[in-house]
């Protein structure tokens, strides 16, 4: 059986600098996979790649046997990416955030869009402008997402970015879950993962020349 993803000779240069060269791994069903590596070696850069985001790389990116390149779309129906930027429209409130990116995928109730606010810590939240919620509580909007998510591949650039304590650890926990029901996920993250999980991997980019 294919693998979920299937990278070969992943590569990619910035300003005749090369971040990362010759990058080959497998992602399955069940798979944690941690990019690791300072600011600015690329981990953003491979993430938007890995996305189809960028067409600026080397090397072949496959999902399910089939280039991403060549059927785009299924890859797409197929992929939650949450960026660096929380992506929140500051004008909306948290529900219509959350309803408006969620009904670009499958239709949700308004009740399971509170659940999902109600999960990440948003409760009684729901429905002020997102510009009136601290750094944290935007994240959470945009975090909010996974709990209603039905995609199988999960790309997350930076999600622990200004998530407390409490926070870290419940998005930890959503992320084991994700891959024990067979989800797969590629991550960054400065963050030291606590999490205990078998199929933990992780990519170390270059470090920088300082
Ligand atoms: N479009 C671009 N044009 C030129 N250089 C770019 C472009 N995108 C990224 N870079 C450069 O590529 C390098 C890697 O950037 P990237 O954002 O991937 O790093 P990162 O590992 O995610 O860093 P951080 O930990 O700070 O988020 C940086 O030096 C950046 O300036």
């Amino acid at each position: 059986m294919n693998p979920f993803l299937q990278v070969r000779q992943l590569g990619c240069e910035r300003d005749e600098r090369v971040l990362f060269s010759a990058l080959d791994f497998d992602l399955s069903a069940g798979d944690i996979l941690q990019i690791e590596g300072p600011n600015g070696s690329g981990k953003t850069t491979m993430l938007r790649a890995l996305c189809g985001l960028s067409a600026d790389f080397e090397g072949e990116i496959s999902w399910r046997g089939t280039s991403i390149k060549d059927d785009r779309e299924s890859y797409f129906s197929e992929l939650l990416y949450a960026g660096h930027s929380v992506g929140v429209k500051a004008q909306l409130t948290p529900q219509e955030n959350l309803a408006w990116y969620c009904g670009l995928h499958v239709s949700v109730t308004d009740e399971e869009v509170n659940e999902a606010l109600e999960k990440v810590g948003l409760f009684g939240f729901e429905d002020v402008p997102c510009h009136s919620l601290s750094a944290g509580q935007q994240r959470r909007v945009a975090l909010a997402r996974l709990h209603l998510a039905r995609q199988p591949l999960w790309i997350l650039d930076e999600p622990f970015t200004a998530i407390d304590k409490a926070g870290v650890a419940a998005l930890e926990q959503l992320l084991v879950r994700h891959a024990e029901k067979g989800g797969a996920i590629i991550l960054t993250t400065h963050h030291d993962l606590a999490m205990v999980y078998p199929d933990l991997r992780r990519i170390s980019l270059a470090t920088r020349e300082q």
